[in-house]
């Protein structure tokens, strides 16, 4: 039976401020005395020291609970004249475990294909960080009945550039694009069966990686509804985007996981 910790982590877009973290941090000071789920905050670049400060001032009062930090973007390349980028070694340099890769917001809107974002995925692990790599369908592919076939491309092209065994490093999101900021969250059954596929895709080459790593649901998650995702046996917490921006709801969020 494998173990895996649950996870919430708050991708906040280019929304938030550093009165947002501030905020955050009160609240997980007095409310958040538990370390079995684990909880990533995801603010803009601009307010990555903000959040570390805000850790590092906090973590005695936090009482074990797992608090961590991660960045929405990376370059593929380590460094040079790529002006408005950061890179992996920069993001672990100001305190980020984590970081997430190929949210569909940047596949769509600013032309990342599968090969670049498999590049990303490689950039992080090299410089210490794990890649939260996000796949996902969109509503013409489900309709199509492609939501199998779209998930396994965006998978595949990161395994074959990165092998099967570099997943003992990584989360996986799986985000339908229908459901991102939509309001109209994948049902607890539609999120388990593309978990569930996701794993044993995984399984295939890796029965261990298939079983320990981490698949996160992310759209339109909030506190009514995640309950019952996170019940699912192949959904390990969320990937939250509108809900990580109210303290309330998001600290709600982290409970659930935790008793999920
Ligand atoms: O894109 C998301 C997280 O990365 C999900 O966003 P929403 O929770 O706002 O739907």
């Amino acid at each position: 039976m494998a173990l895996r910790r649950p996870m919430i982590a708050g991708n906040w877009k280019m929304n938030g401020s550093g009165t947002l973290a501030n905020e955050l941090f009160r609240k997980f000071t007095s409310k958040l005395k538990n370390d079995s789920a684990e909880v990533v905050l995801c603010p803009p670049t601009i307010y990555l020291e903000s959040v570390r400060q805000q850790l590092e001032s906090t973590k005695d009062s936090l009482n074990g609970s797992l608090v961590r930090m991660g960045a929405q973007n990376v370059s593929q390349h380590d460094f040079g004249a790529y002006t408005g980028e950061v890179s992996a070694k920069m993001l672990k340099e100001a305190g980020c475990n984590y970081v997430i890769v190929g949210h569909s917001e940047r596949r769509r809107m600013y032309g990342e294909t599968s090969d670049i974002v498999a590049d990303k995925f490689a950039a992080a692990q090299k410089n210490g960080l794990t890649p939260i790599l996000c796949v996902g369908e969109s509503g013409p592919a489900r309709e199509a009945r492609r939501t199998f076939e779209v998930i396994a491309e965006e998978l595949d092209i990161v395994i074959e550039k990165n092998g099967t065994m570099a997943f003992d490093n990584a989360i996986i999101a799986y985000e339908p694009l229908w459901a991102v900021g939509t309001g109209k969250s994948a049902t607890p059954e539609q999120a388990q069966e593309v978990h569930a596929f996701i794993r044993k895709r995984l399984s295939e080459v890796s029965p261990f990686i298939g079983e320990n790593v981490r698949i996160l649901y992310g759209g339109s998650v909030t506190p009514s509804n995640a309950a019952d995702l996170f019940a699912q046996p192949d959904v390990d917490g969320g990937l939250i985007g509108g809900a990580s921006l109210n303290s309330t709801e998001f600290l709600s969020l982290c409970r659930i996981a935790m008793s999920a």
